[in-house]
């Protein structure tokens, strides 16, 4: 389990006046679930992908532990991420023509020849562990809230040190959003992961214990909301409209 560590991070893109993020300083315990909420534009997603090492920040450190991600190539960056992040974005990225267990199998397919039946079980008992009992059913045939507990599954094969959720839920239906936003939360307690996930989702975010909000790409923090019981939650930020896009 690592910290994160951001100092001095700047990214700009050409034609915009300011950066579109601007972080000073920002820390992550290990083991810490955060939620991101901001509006439209803020930076969210390159926040993401800043601290999962898909994006380059034009300066700045972004230490996970003792490495840090930005003097690293693209490829060593890929390599990291593999071994210590689990991603679950919007778009589920799962293969159509290949089942669900196949679909969970596919980061390990890309590494070894020939899967462990080690990995295979634990694919499996993921696949259970999301309520999922047709582990053969072809990708395509599932229904959107099926394809992105899939997705979770997948997230979770390599024990991830760190879970990144890129609006988990946006796609999905309220129940099959609930039972994602759930499920999250309890496999990374259950797994001891960091969870960061960006999420306009008032019921997964009062599920996480911090929260940071995004303004114009610099990072307000709220200590206004700690986690408390979904239900509860979910009324309370509806009637304080504090969980907005
Ligand atoms: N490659 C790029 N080139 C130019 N501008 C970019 C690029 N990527 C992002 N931006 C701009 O950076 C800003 C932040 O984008 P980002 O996707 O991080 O926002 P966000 O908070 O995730 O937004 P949303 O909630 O709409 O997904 C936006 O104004 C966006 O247009």
């Amino acid at each position: 389990m690592v910290a994160l560590q951001l100092s001095d991070v700047r990214v700009s893109f050409p034609g915009l006046d300011a950066p579109v993020l601007d972080i000073p300083r920002l820390e992550i315990a290990p083991g810490e679930n955060v939620v991101i909420t901001g509006p439209s534009g803020s930076g969210k997603t390159t926040l993401i992908n800043v601290i999962t090492g898909l994006e380059k920040p034009d300066q700045g450190t972004v230490r996970w532990g003792d490495i840090d991600l930005v003097p690293l190539t693209e490829s060593q960056r890929d390599a990291w991420r593999a071994t210590h992040v689990g991603l679950v974005m919007q778009e589920f990225h799962l293969f159509p023509g290949l089942s669900a267990i196949e679909n969970v199998l596919l980061p390990v397919r890309f590494r070894v020849f020939s899967v462990p039946a080690e990995l295979r079980g634990r694919a499996a008992a993921l696949l259970e562990r999301v309520g999922l009992k047709r582990h053969d059913q072809r990708i395509e045939t599932m229904s959107r809230g099926e394809m992105q507990r899939v997705a979770v599954a997948r997230a979770l094969l390599g024990k991830p040190a760190v879970l990144v959720a890129d609006e988990p839920t946006a796609s999905l239906d309220a129940a099959s959003g609930a039972v994602v936003g759930d499920l999250l939360t309890e496999l990374a307690d259950e797994e001891n992961a960091t969870l960061i996930a960006v999420t306009h989702d008032p019921r997964l975010a009062s599920r996480l214990q911090r929260r940071l909000r995004l303004v114009a790409g610099r990072i307000v923090e709220d200590t206004a909301q700690t986690a408390v019981p979904p239900t509860a939650a979910s009324a309370a930020t509806a009637q304080q409209g504090q969980v907005t896009s």
